[in-house]
């Protein structure tokens, strides 16, 4: 029987910089058609990650398919079909227009250029007034969107945008927003990003991926609680619910109001009975939203929401006997905030 292949997958990889490993991942794929969101703080190691998916380097180690074919032997087109838009993408010293047209030209692709150019342009929101401008006449912004219609023209299979929205203004990023989902719409691409401008991206992308010191961590078992997060009087961080439920963090220096908080599933106690034991003033009430299996079969990952919010916890096939959880059923949630990290 043939088995699907996702379009990237990961095994073992490692990366090395100056003998020092920057990068560790057992095994990711990556499918096709999504937009996959890449959170970590400065130096987790997105930037090596993206530098490897868009066949710029090697890894150090490991093994990386792209299309079922090893990076090691693409050839010009699988590896041309990959674009990148870099944290600060270079633009030509030369007009909008040539800027856009470029990458067709290399490609030796002339035909309705003109057409092409401007809907590469229209499809980020600027007009035919940009044509002509020079390179040097452009906002951040504005300059950040050239480079991206720069890659849209070329209708990747994939587009890699490492903080696209870093120092753009509001309405360049919501652009910047529409341009990608558009692409993902009209021409199947499969996109993905980084940025620290964590509430624009969770809106955008279909799956979420953690990276922290190199190592991944994606949502499957991490959970992510998304900012805004308020300040009571004593310092402390408190998450508001919608439903008005409340989590406080008890103050320290390195996190900040539009923090990411990151918590694994095993730092998540549930209990639907009994449970006065583990009641304590931040515990809070969710709904059991679906039970899955585990691969290793031992624990159930128990996904829930809290106010609107999706969290999991793992609970062992014991504790699920005493507990018999359903779908809809009301539990106590405890999270273990001296555990939770911050991104
Ligand atoms: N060319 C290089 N030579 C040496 N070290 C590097 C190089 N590129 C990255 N690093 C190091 O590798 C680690 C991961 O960096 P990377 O740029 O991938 O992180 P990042 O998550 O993209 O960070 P940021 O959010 O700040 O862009 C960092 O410690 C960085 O200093």
């Amino acid at each position: 029987m043939d088995t699907v292949k996702s379009l990237y997958e990961l095994h073992d990889i490692e990366q090395y910089y100056d003998g020092r490993k920057v990068l560790n991942i057992d095994t990711l794929t990556l499918d096709e058609n999504q937009i996959v969101g890449f959170f970590g703080p400065n130096g987790s190691g997105k930037s090596t990650l993206f530098s490897l998916l868009s066949f710029i380097d090697k890894q150090s180690h490991g093994e990386i398919e792209f299309n079922g074919i090893s990076n090691k032997k693409l050839d010009q087109e699988m590896r041309q079909s990959v674009v990148i838009v870099p944290q600060n993408p270079y633009l030509l010293k030369r007009t909008v227009y040539e800027n856009i047209a470029y990458g067709l030209k290399l490609r030796k692709q002339r035909d309705n250029l003109k057409e092409k150019v401007m809907e590469a342009l229209t499809l980020v929101g600027l007009d035919s007034s940009f044509i002509n401008r020079k390179w040097s006449q452009l906002s951040g912004g504005e300059a950040q969107r050239v480079a991206l219609a720069a890659r849209l023209i070329l209708k990747p299979k994939v587009l890699i945008l490492d903080e696209p929205t870093s120092g753009v203004d509001t309405n360049s990023a919501q652009l910047i927003k529409e341009a990608i989902l558009i692409a993902k719409q009209k021409y199947n691409t499969t996109i993905f990003i980084s940025s620290h401008d964590h509430n624009w991206l969770n809106h955008i992308c279909d799956r979420r991926i953690a990276l922290f010191q190199g190592n991944l961590v994606e949502s499957g078992s991490v959970n992510l609680l998304f900012a805004p997060w308020e300040k009571d009087s004593e310092g402390n961080l408190v998450k508001v619910f919608l439903d008005s439920q409340r989590l406080t963090i008890p103050s320290t220096s390195e996190k900040k109001r539009d923090s990411v908080m990151m918590v694994n599933s095993d730092n998540i106690t549930i209990c639907r009975e009994n449970c006065d034991d583990m009641k304590n003033e931040n515990t809070l009430i969710g709904e059991v939203q679906t039970i899955r299996q585990q691969s290793s079969n031992e624990f159930l990952l128990i996904e829930f929401s809290i106010g609107g919010v999706s969290f999991n916890s793992k609970i062992t096939r014991e504790e699920m006997k005493e507990q018999t959880l359903l779908p809809g059923d009301k539990i106590h949630v405890n999270i273990d905030v001296d555990e939770v990290c911050w991104i």
